[in-house]
């Protein structure tokens, strides 16, 4: 049989560690799929110092790679949404198939891009985008493909997770851990992407996608990071038997879907609560399977190369049967449903609430008397006195679950008070049933 031929766009660590992957493993590699897979062509602005890619032709011109005659299959590996939205429709139009790791690109033009993909005949896949080295795109549209999926939770950012953990573990300070972060290659091109939860909403819009059979609407995401995060709320947290984690949530509800990340308390004794560093976990619960979780590297040049490769596998086998290919979205054409995502405040949840009060007598039950007021019920309460001269308490409390407009009106209620300084903190807990 003839080799595949594959064309790399972008040879940062993504496509450094595509590359090597594809030559270290290429006999491994060969004798999975009866077939070659050779990199024909690779387009990058700068090399890349742990490659060896003496003999191979290369371009600085992505788009060379996406029109050359000699290239089966495109691997999209620049980032960013609008040329790499560019690069992988004009591959399209040459009739390539296409791997991608951008999550962005999918989550924001996904649904455009397999529309001309389905038109053309040729594939797009994307799971090295979410949740790097896990496969849990595979085992969602394919595993799972006989249930009716209700939830889909997760820690699906490697750089959040590992701030969070490094700060509670260590007690190192969130700058320093991000640029360590950077420097391992967990990080995206702007930062600010993992740390205030853009990049998990693109993951989480796709994983909603591919469960509930629903069109992407990143738009409709509710997006908090966690950058608010103190070392005192992650300390308080484990005091009361929970660790934040910062979690993507997609729930199927009666009246639509929720979608969401944001900080989360989850019961120490839950197994995500323990899914620390670079790690990523998802929780993917169906009504046949019940729940199932799926754990590994969410980042990092060799985990998210063993996803990118094993796509262009899947791709490859699909040359000789394209009609035995899983459609994009893991749905049959025309069978996506618009399912509505709902607002956040109209999501119910129970919270973390943290607020600065003046440690005089009465001022708890002025507090709590403004939650119970609300209709809030409160499971347990934690005073820490911070300024024993000024007579200011941190004030921690966990309440019952409630629907989020409700709590807002009492978090303003609150911080009304005059016993109350500054803001009311508020995290949200899932139990993660
Ligand atoms: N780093 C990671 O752990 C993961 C990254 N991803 C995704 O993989 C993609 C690549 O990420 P990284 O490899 O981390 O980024 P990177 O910044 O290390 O590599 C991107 C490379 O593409 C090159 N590039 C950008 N635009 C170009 C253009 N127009 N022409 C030629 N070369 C161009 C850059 O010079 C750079 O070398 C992104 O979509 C990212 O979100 C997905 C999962 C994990
Ligand atoms: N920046 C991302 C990379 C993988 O998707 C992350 O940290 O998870
Ligand atoms: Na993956």
């Amino acid at each position: 049989m003839k080799p595949i031929r594959v064309g790399i766009c972008g040879l940062g660590t993504v496509g450094g560690g595509t590359f090597n992957l594809l030559t270290g493993n290429a006999e491994e590699i060969r004798r999975r799929l009866g077939r070659e897979i050779r990199v024909e062509m690779i387009a990058a602005r700068r090399t890349n110092p742990a490659c060896d890619t003496s003999g191979i032709r290369t371009t600085a011109d992505i788009f060379d790679v996406a029109r050359d005659p000699e290239v089966d299959l495109v691997v999209e590996l620049i980032g960013g949404y609008d040329t790499a939205r560019e690069l992988v429709l004009t591959a399209i139009d040459h009739g390539k198939h296409v791997v991608t790791a951008n999550k962005a690109l999918i989550a924001v033009h996904g649904n455009e891009i397999f529309e001309a993909a389905a038109a053309k005949g040729v594939n797009v896949a994307y799971e090295a985008g979410v949740a790097g080295g896990i496969p849990v795109i595979k085992a969602i549209r394919e595993g799972l493909a006989a249930n009716r999926i209700n939830t889909v939770a997760g820690i699906i950012n490697g750089t959040g997770n590992f701030i969070l953990s490094e700060m509670r573990e260590k007690g190192r300070d969130f700058a320093d851990v991000l640029a360590e972060a950077q420097a391992l290659g967990y990080a995206e091109a702007d930062p600010t992407f993992d740390v205030e939860g853009i990049d998990a909403a693109h993951k989480l819009t796709i994983l909603a996608s591919i469960a509930f059979g629903m069109p992407l609407q990143f738009d409709k995401a509710y997006t908090e990071g966690i950058s608010e995060v103190t070392p005192e709320d992650l300390k308080y947290a484990q005091e009361l038997g929970y660790r934040i984690k910062h979690l993507g949530i997609a729930r199927r509800r009666t009246n639509g879907v929720e979608l969401r990340v944001h900080p989360t308390l989850i019961p120490e004794s839950r197994l995500i609560a323990n899914v620390n560093g670079v790690m990523n976990a998802v929780m993917v619960a169906g009504d046949a399977v019940g729940p199932t979780m799926y754990y590994g590297a969410g980042a990092g040049a060799a985990p998210t190369a063993s996803a990118v490769v094993a796509d262009i596998m899947d791709l490859a086998r699909s040359f000789e049967h394209p009609a035995c290919a899983v459609a994009a979205l893991g749905y049959a054409p025309g069978e996506l449903q618009p399912l509505p995502v709902l607002a956040v405040d109209q999501v119910e949840s129970a919270y973390y609430l943290r607020l600065d009060a003046s440690d005089k007598p009465g001022v708890m039950t002025t507090i709590t008397g403004v939650l119970s007021q609300a209709g809030i019920n409160i499971e347990a309460i934690l005073q820490k006195e911070v300024r024993s001269d000024e007579q200011v308490a941190h004030i921690i409390m966990l309440t019952h679950s409630v629907q989020e407009s409700q709590m807002n009106s009492a978090i303003t209620s609150l911080e009304g008070l005059e016993v109350v300084t500054g803001k009311v903190t508020r995290i949200r807990m899932d139990h993660l049933n």
